[in-house]
């Protein structure tokens, strides 16, 4: 039997504002899709809204106008949710694998998004290096890794919003001599939604100085 998409949950208006329209086309392409082309796993339909839409959306609280890179969109989480909620921003989603691509660049298409570009490649092989204010990332890998491929693509100054789960003070623990090498400063972790009644989502941020 397959699973049930779960109910809108409240919060969805909270967190998508005027743009909930948008956001329920996003997330009802998804549900129809993302299996078939291995975006989401099989049991994540019951809590696509709560675990996978709602907890991406929570971050638009942390991004400036200006420019964003996400690293590994994959389905778009949390990239295209994001563009979605911040018309104002602009987003670069950085994704090495083909039919990833070919998803992200038919739902740029089909949300009409006018502030989305995607770019092929793995982000250490990224044309954008020193270019975005901020960076995002959701489970690409470990502080300890992921750092060293992400810091590269923000001006000097720039800050680091990368969603993590609750083994991030163990990942950060591991990552102190990659912040020394990349000039990681101020590094913090956000609980982000506790109020709002949905899974609180984890979000370290720092900001990298310039080099
Ligand atoms: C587990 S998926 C997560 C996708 C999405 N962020 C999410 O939260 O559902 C990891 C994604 O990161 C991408 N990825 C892995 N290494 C990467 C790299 N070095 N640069 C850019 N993307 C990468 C993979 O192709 C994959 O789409």
């Amino acid at each position: 039997m397959s699973e049930e998409l779960e109910t809108e949950p409240a919060v969805a208006s909270a967190v998508f504002g005027e743009h909930l329209e948008v956001g329920r086309a996003f997330t009802a392409a998804l549900a129809r899709h993302g299996e078939e082309l291995g975006l989401i796993g099989p049991l994540e339909l019951p809590r696509l809204w709560t675990r996978h839409i709602v907890n991406s959306g929570l971050v638009a609280s942390l991004l400036r106008p200006g420019s964003v890179a996400d690293v590994g969109s994959g389905a778009g989480l949390p990239g295209l949710v994001l563009a979605i909620i911040r018309p104002d921003v602009q987003f670069t989603l950085i994704e090495p694998m083909e039919r990833r691509v070919d998803w992200l660049e038919r739902q740029v298409r089909e949300l009409d998004l006018g502030n989305v570009l995607v770019e092929r490649a793995r982000a250490e092989d990224s044309a954008f290096k020193r270019q975005f204010d901020q960076v995002t990332a959701r489970a690409v890998s470990a502080l300890r890794t992921l750092i060293p491929v992400t810091a590269p693509l923000l001006k000097p100054g720039g800050e680091l919003v990368l969603m993590k789960g609750a083994g991030v003070d163990g990942e950060i623990g591991a990552a102190q001599k990659v912040f020394r090498k990349y000039l990681v400063s101020d590094p913090e972790v956000l609980v982000l939604g506790e109020d709002l009644g949905t899974e609180p989502t984890r979000v370290f941020r720092a900001t990298v100085d310039a080099r």
